[in-house]
């Protein structure tokens, strides 16, 4: 295990001792040209665990998760990640010219794709929608479908790259609640990449910040769910999260 290796931090040692990892990334660089956007990121995340990633624009965030999902490759350092990985982005990317059933099931490689697809889409409370046109559904609609698309993998690590940050407030805190919903029905390990410190208090294990190229700062929340934004102890947690992202107001936004 990772025990005795360089640049473990204290975090992968927690991770160590409890539930197996299903990402290890030791020293991940990426440089773009003359550009370094990642320096060095050390990253554990436990089986089940829900991990948080704040950075201002452009910190790299994206880039990480897109070397997680295999999308790019790294310039150096390791990473692994044991088991299935499903990606959510920001835009639900459904191709237009297939139904919303025949985009969950895309590239899908069971038995009955299309049984498949109905579970996890009524699993997201869109079994009504699965003849239904992607160009037809609503922000908060197509989302839930790009999430059953992620969810019929029965992915080991989910990653979502901002997936609420397009939808207005009411239909982002009925995205949260399904997406607890579904996390801890299914337990994948998550990570969310979010610009919203209150989003990611409110549904993290743990809040990670990247800066300078590496994971800058952690802090685990240890709090039930569901939680409310005016929880006392989310308070300081909050302070600290946007005095490391650099924003001086109360706004709770990066
Ligand atoms: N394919 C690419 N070629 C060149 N530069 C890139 C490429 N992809 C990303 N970058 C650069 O890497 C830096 C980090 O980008 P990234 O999208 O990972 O940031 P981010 O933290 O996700 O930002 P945001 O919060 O604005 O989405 C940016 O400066 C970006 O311009």
């Amino acid at each position: 295990m990772a025990q005795g290796l360089p640049g473990v931090t204290a975090e992968a040692e927690r991770a160590d001792t409890g539930r197996p990892r299903v990402v290890r990334v030791r020293g991940l660089t990426k440089r773009f040209g003359e550009r370094t956007v990642l320096d060095g990121v050390d990253l554990d995340i436990a089986r089940g665990e829900f991990v948080a990633l704040l950075g201002r624009s452009g910190s790299g965030k994206s880039t990480l998760l897109r070397a997680l999902a295999g999308l790019d490759d790294a310039t150096g350092g390791e990473l692994s990640v044991d088991g299935t990985v499903a990606v959510a982005f920001q835009e639900p990317r459904l191709v237009p010219w297939k139904r919303v059933r025949a985009n969950v099931a895309l590239g899908l490689r069971v038995p009955d794709p299309r049984a498949a697809a109905d579970k996890a889409l009524a699993e997201v409370g869109l079994t009504e929608r699965g003849g239904a046109w992607p160009l037809t559904l609503s922000g908060g609609e197509a989302q839930r479908a790009s999430l059953a698309r992620a969810l019929v993998r029965e992915p080991d690590l989910l990653l979502l790259d901002e997936p609420f940050s397009a939808l207005d407030a009411l239909t982002r805190i009925t995205m949260h609640r399904l997406v607890l919903d579904l996390w801890e029905r299914h337990r994948p390990g998550i990570l969310l990449v979010t610009h919203d410190v209150d989003e990611a208090l409110l549904l993290a294990d743990r809040v990670l910040v990247l800066d300078g190229g590496r994971i800058a700062h952690e802090s685990r929340v240890d709090l039930d769910r569901p939680r409310h934004r005016d929880h006392p102890d989310l308070t300081a947690l909050r302070a600290a999260l946007l005095a490391q992202l650099g924003v001086t107001t109360d706004e709770g936004t990066a």
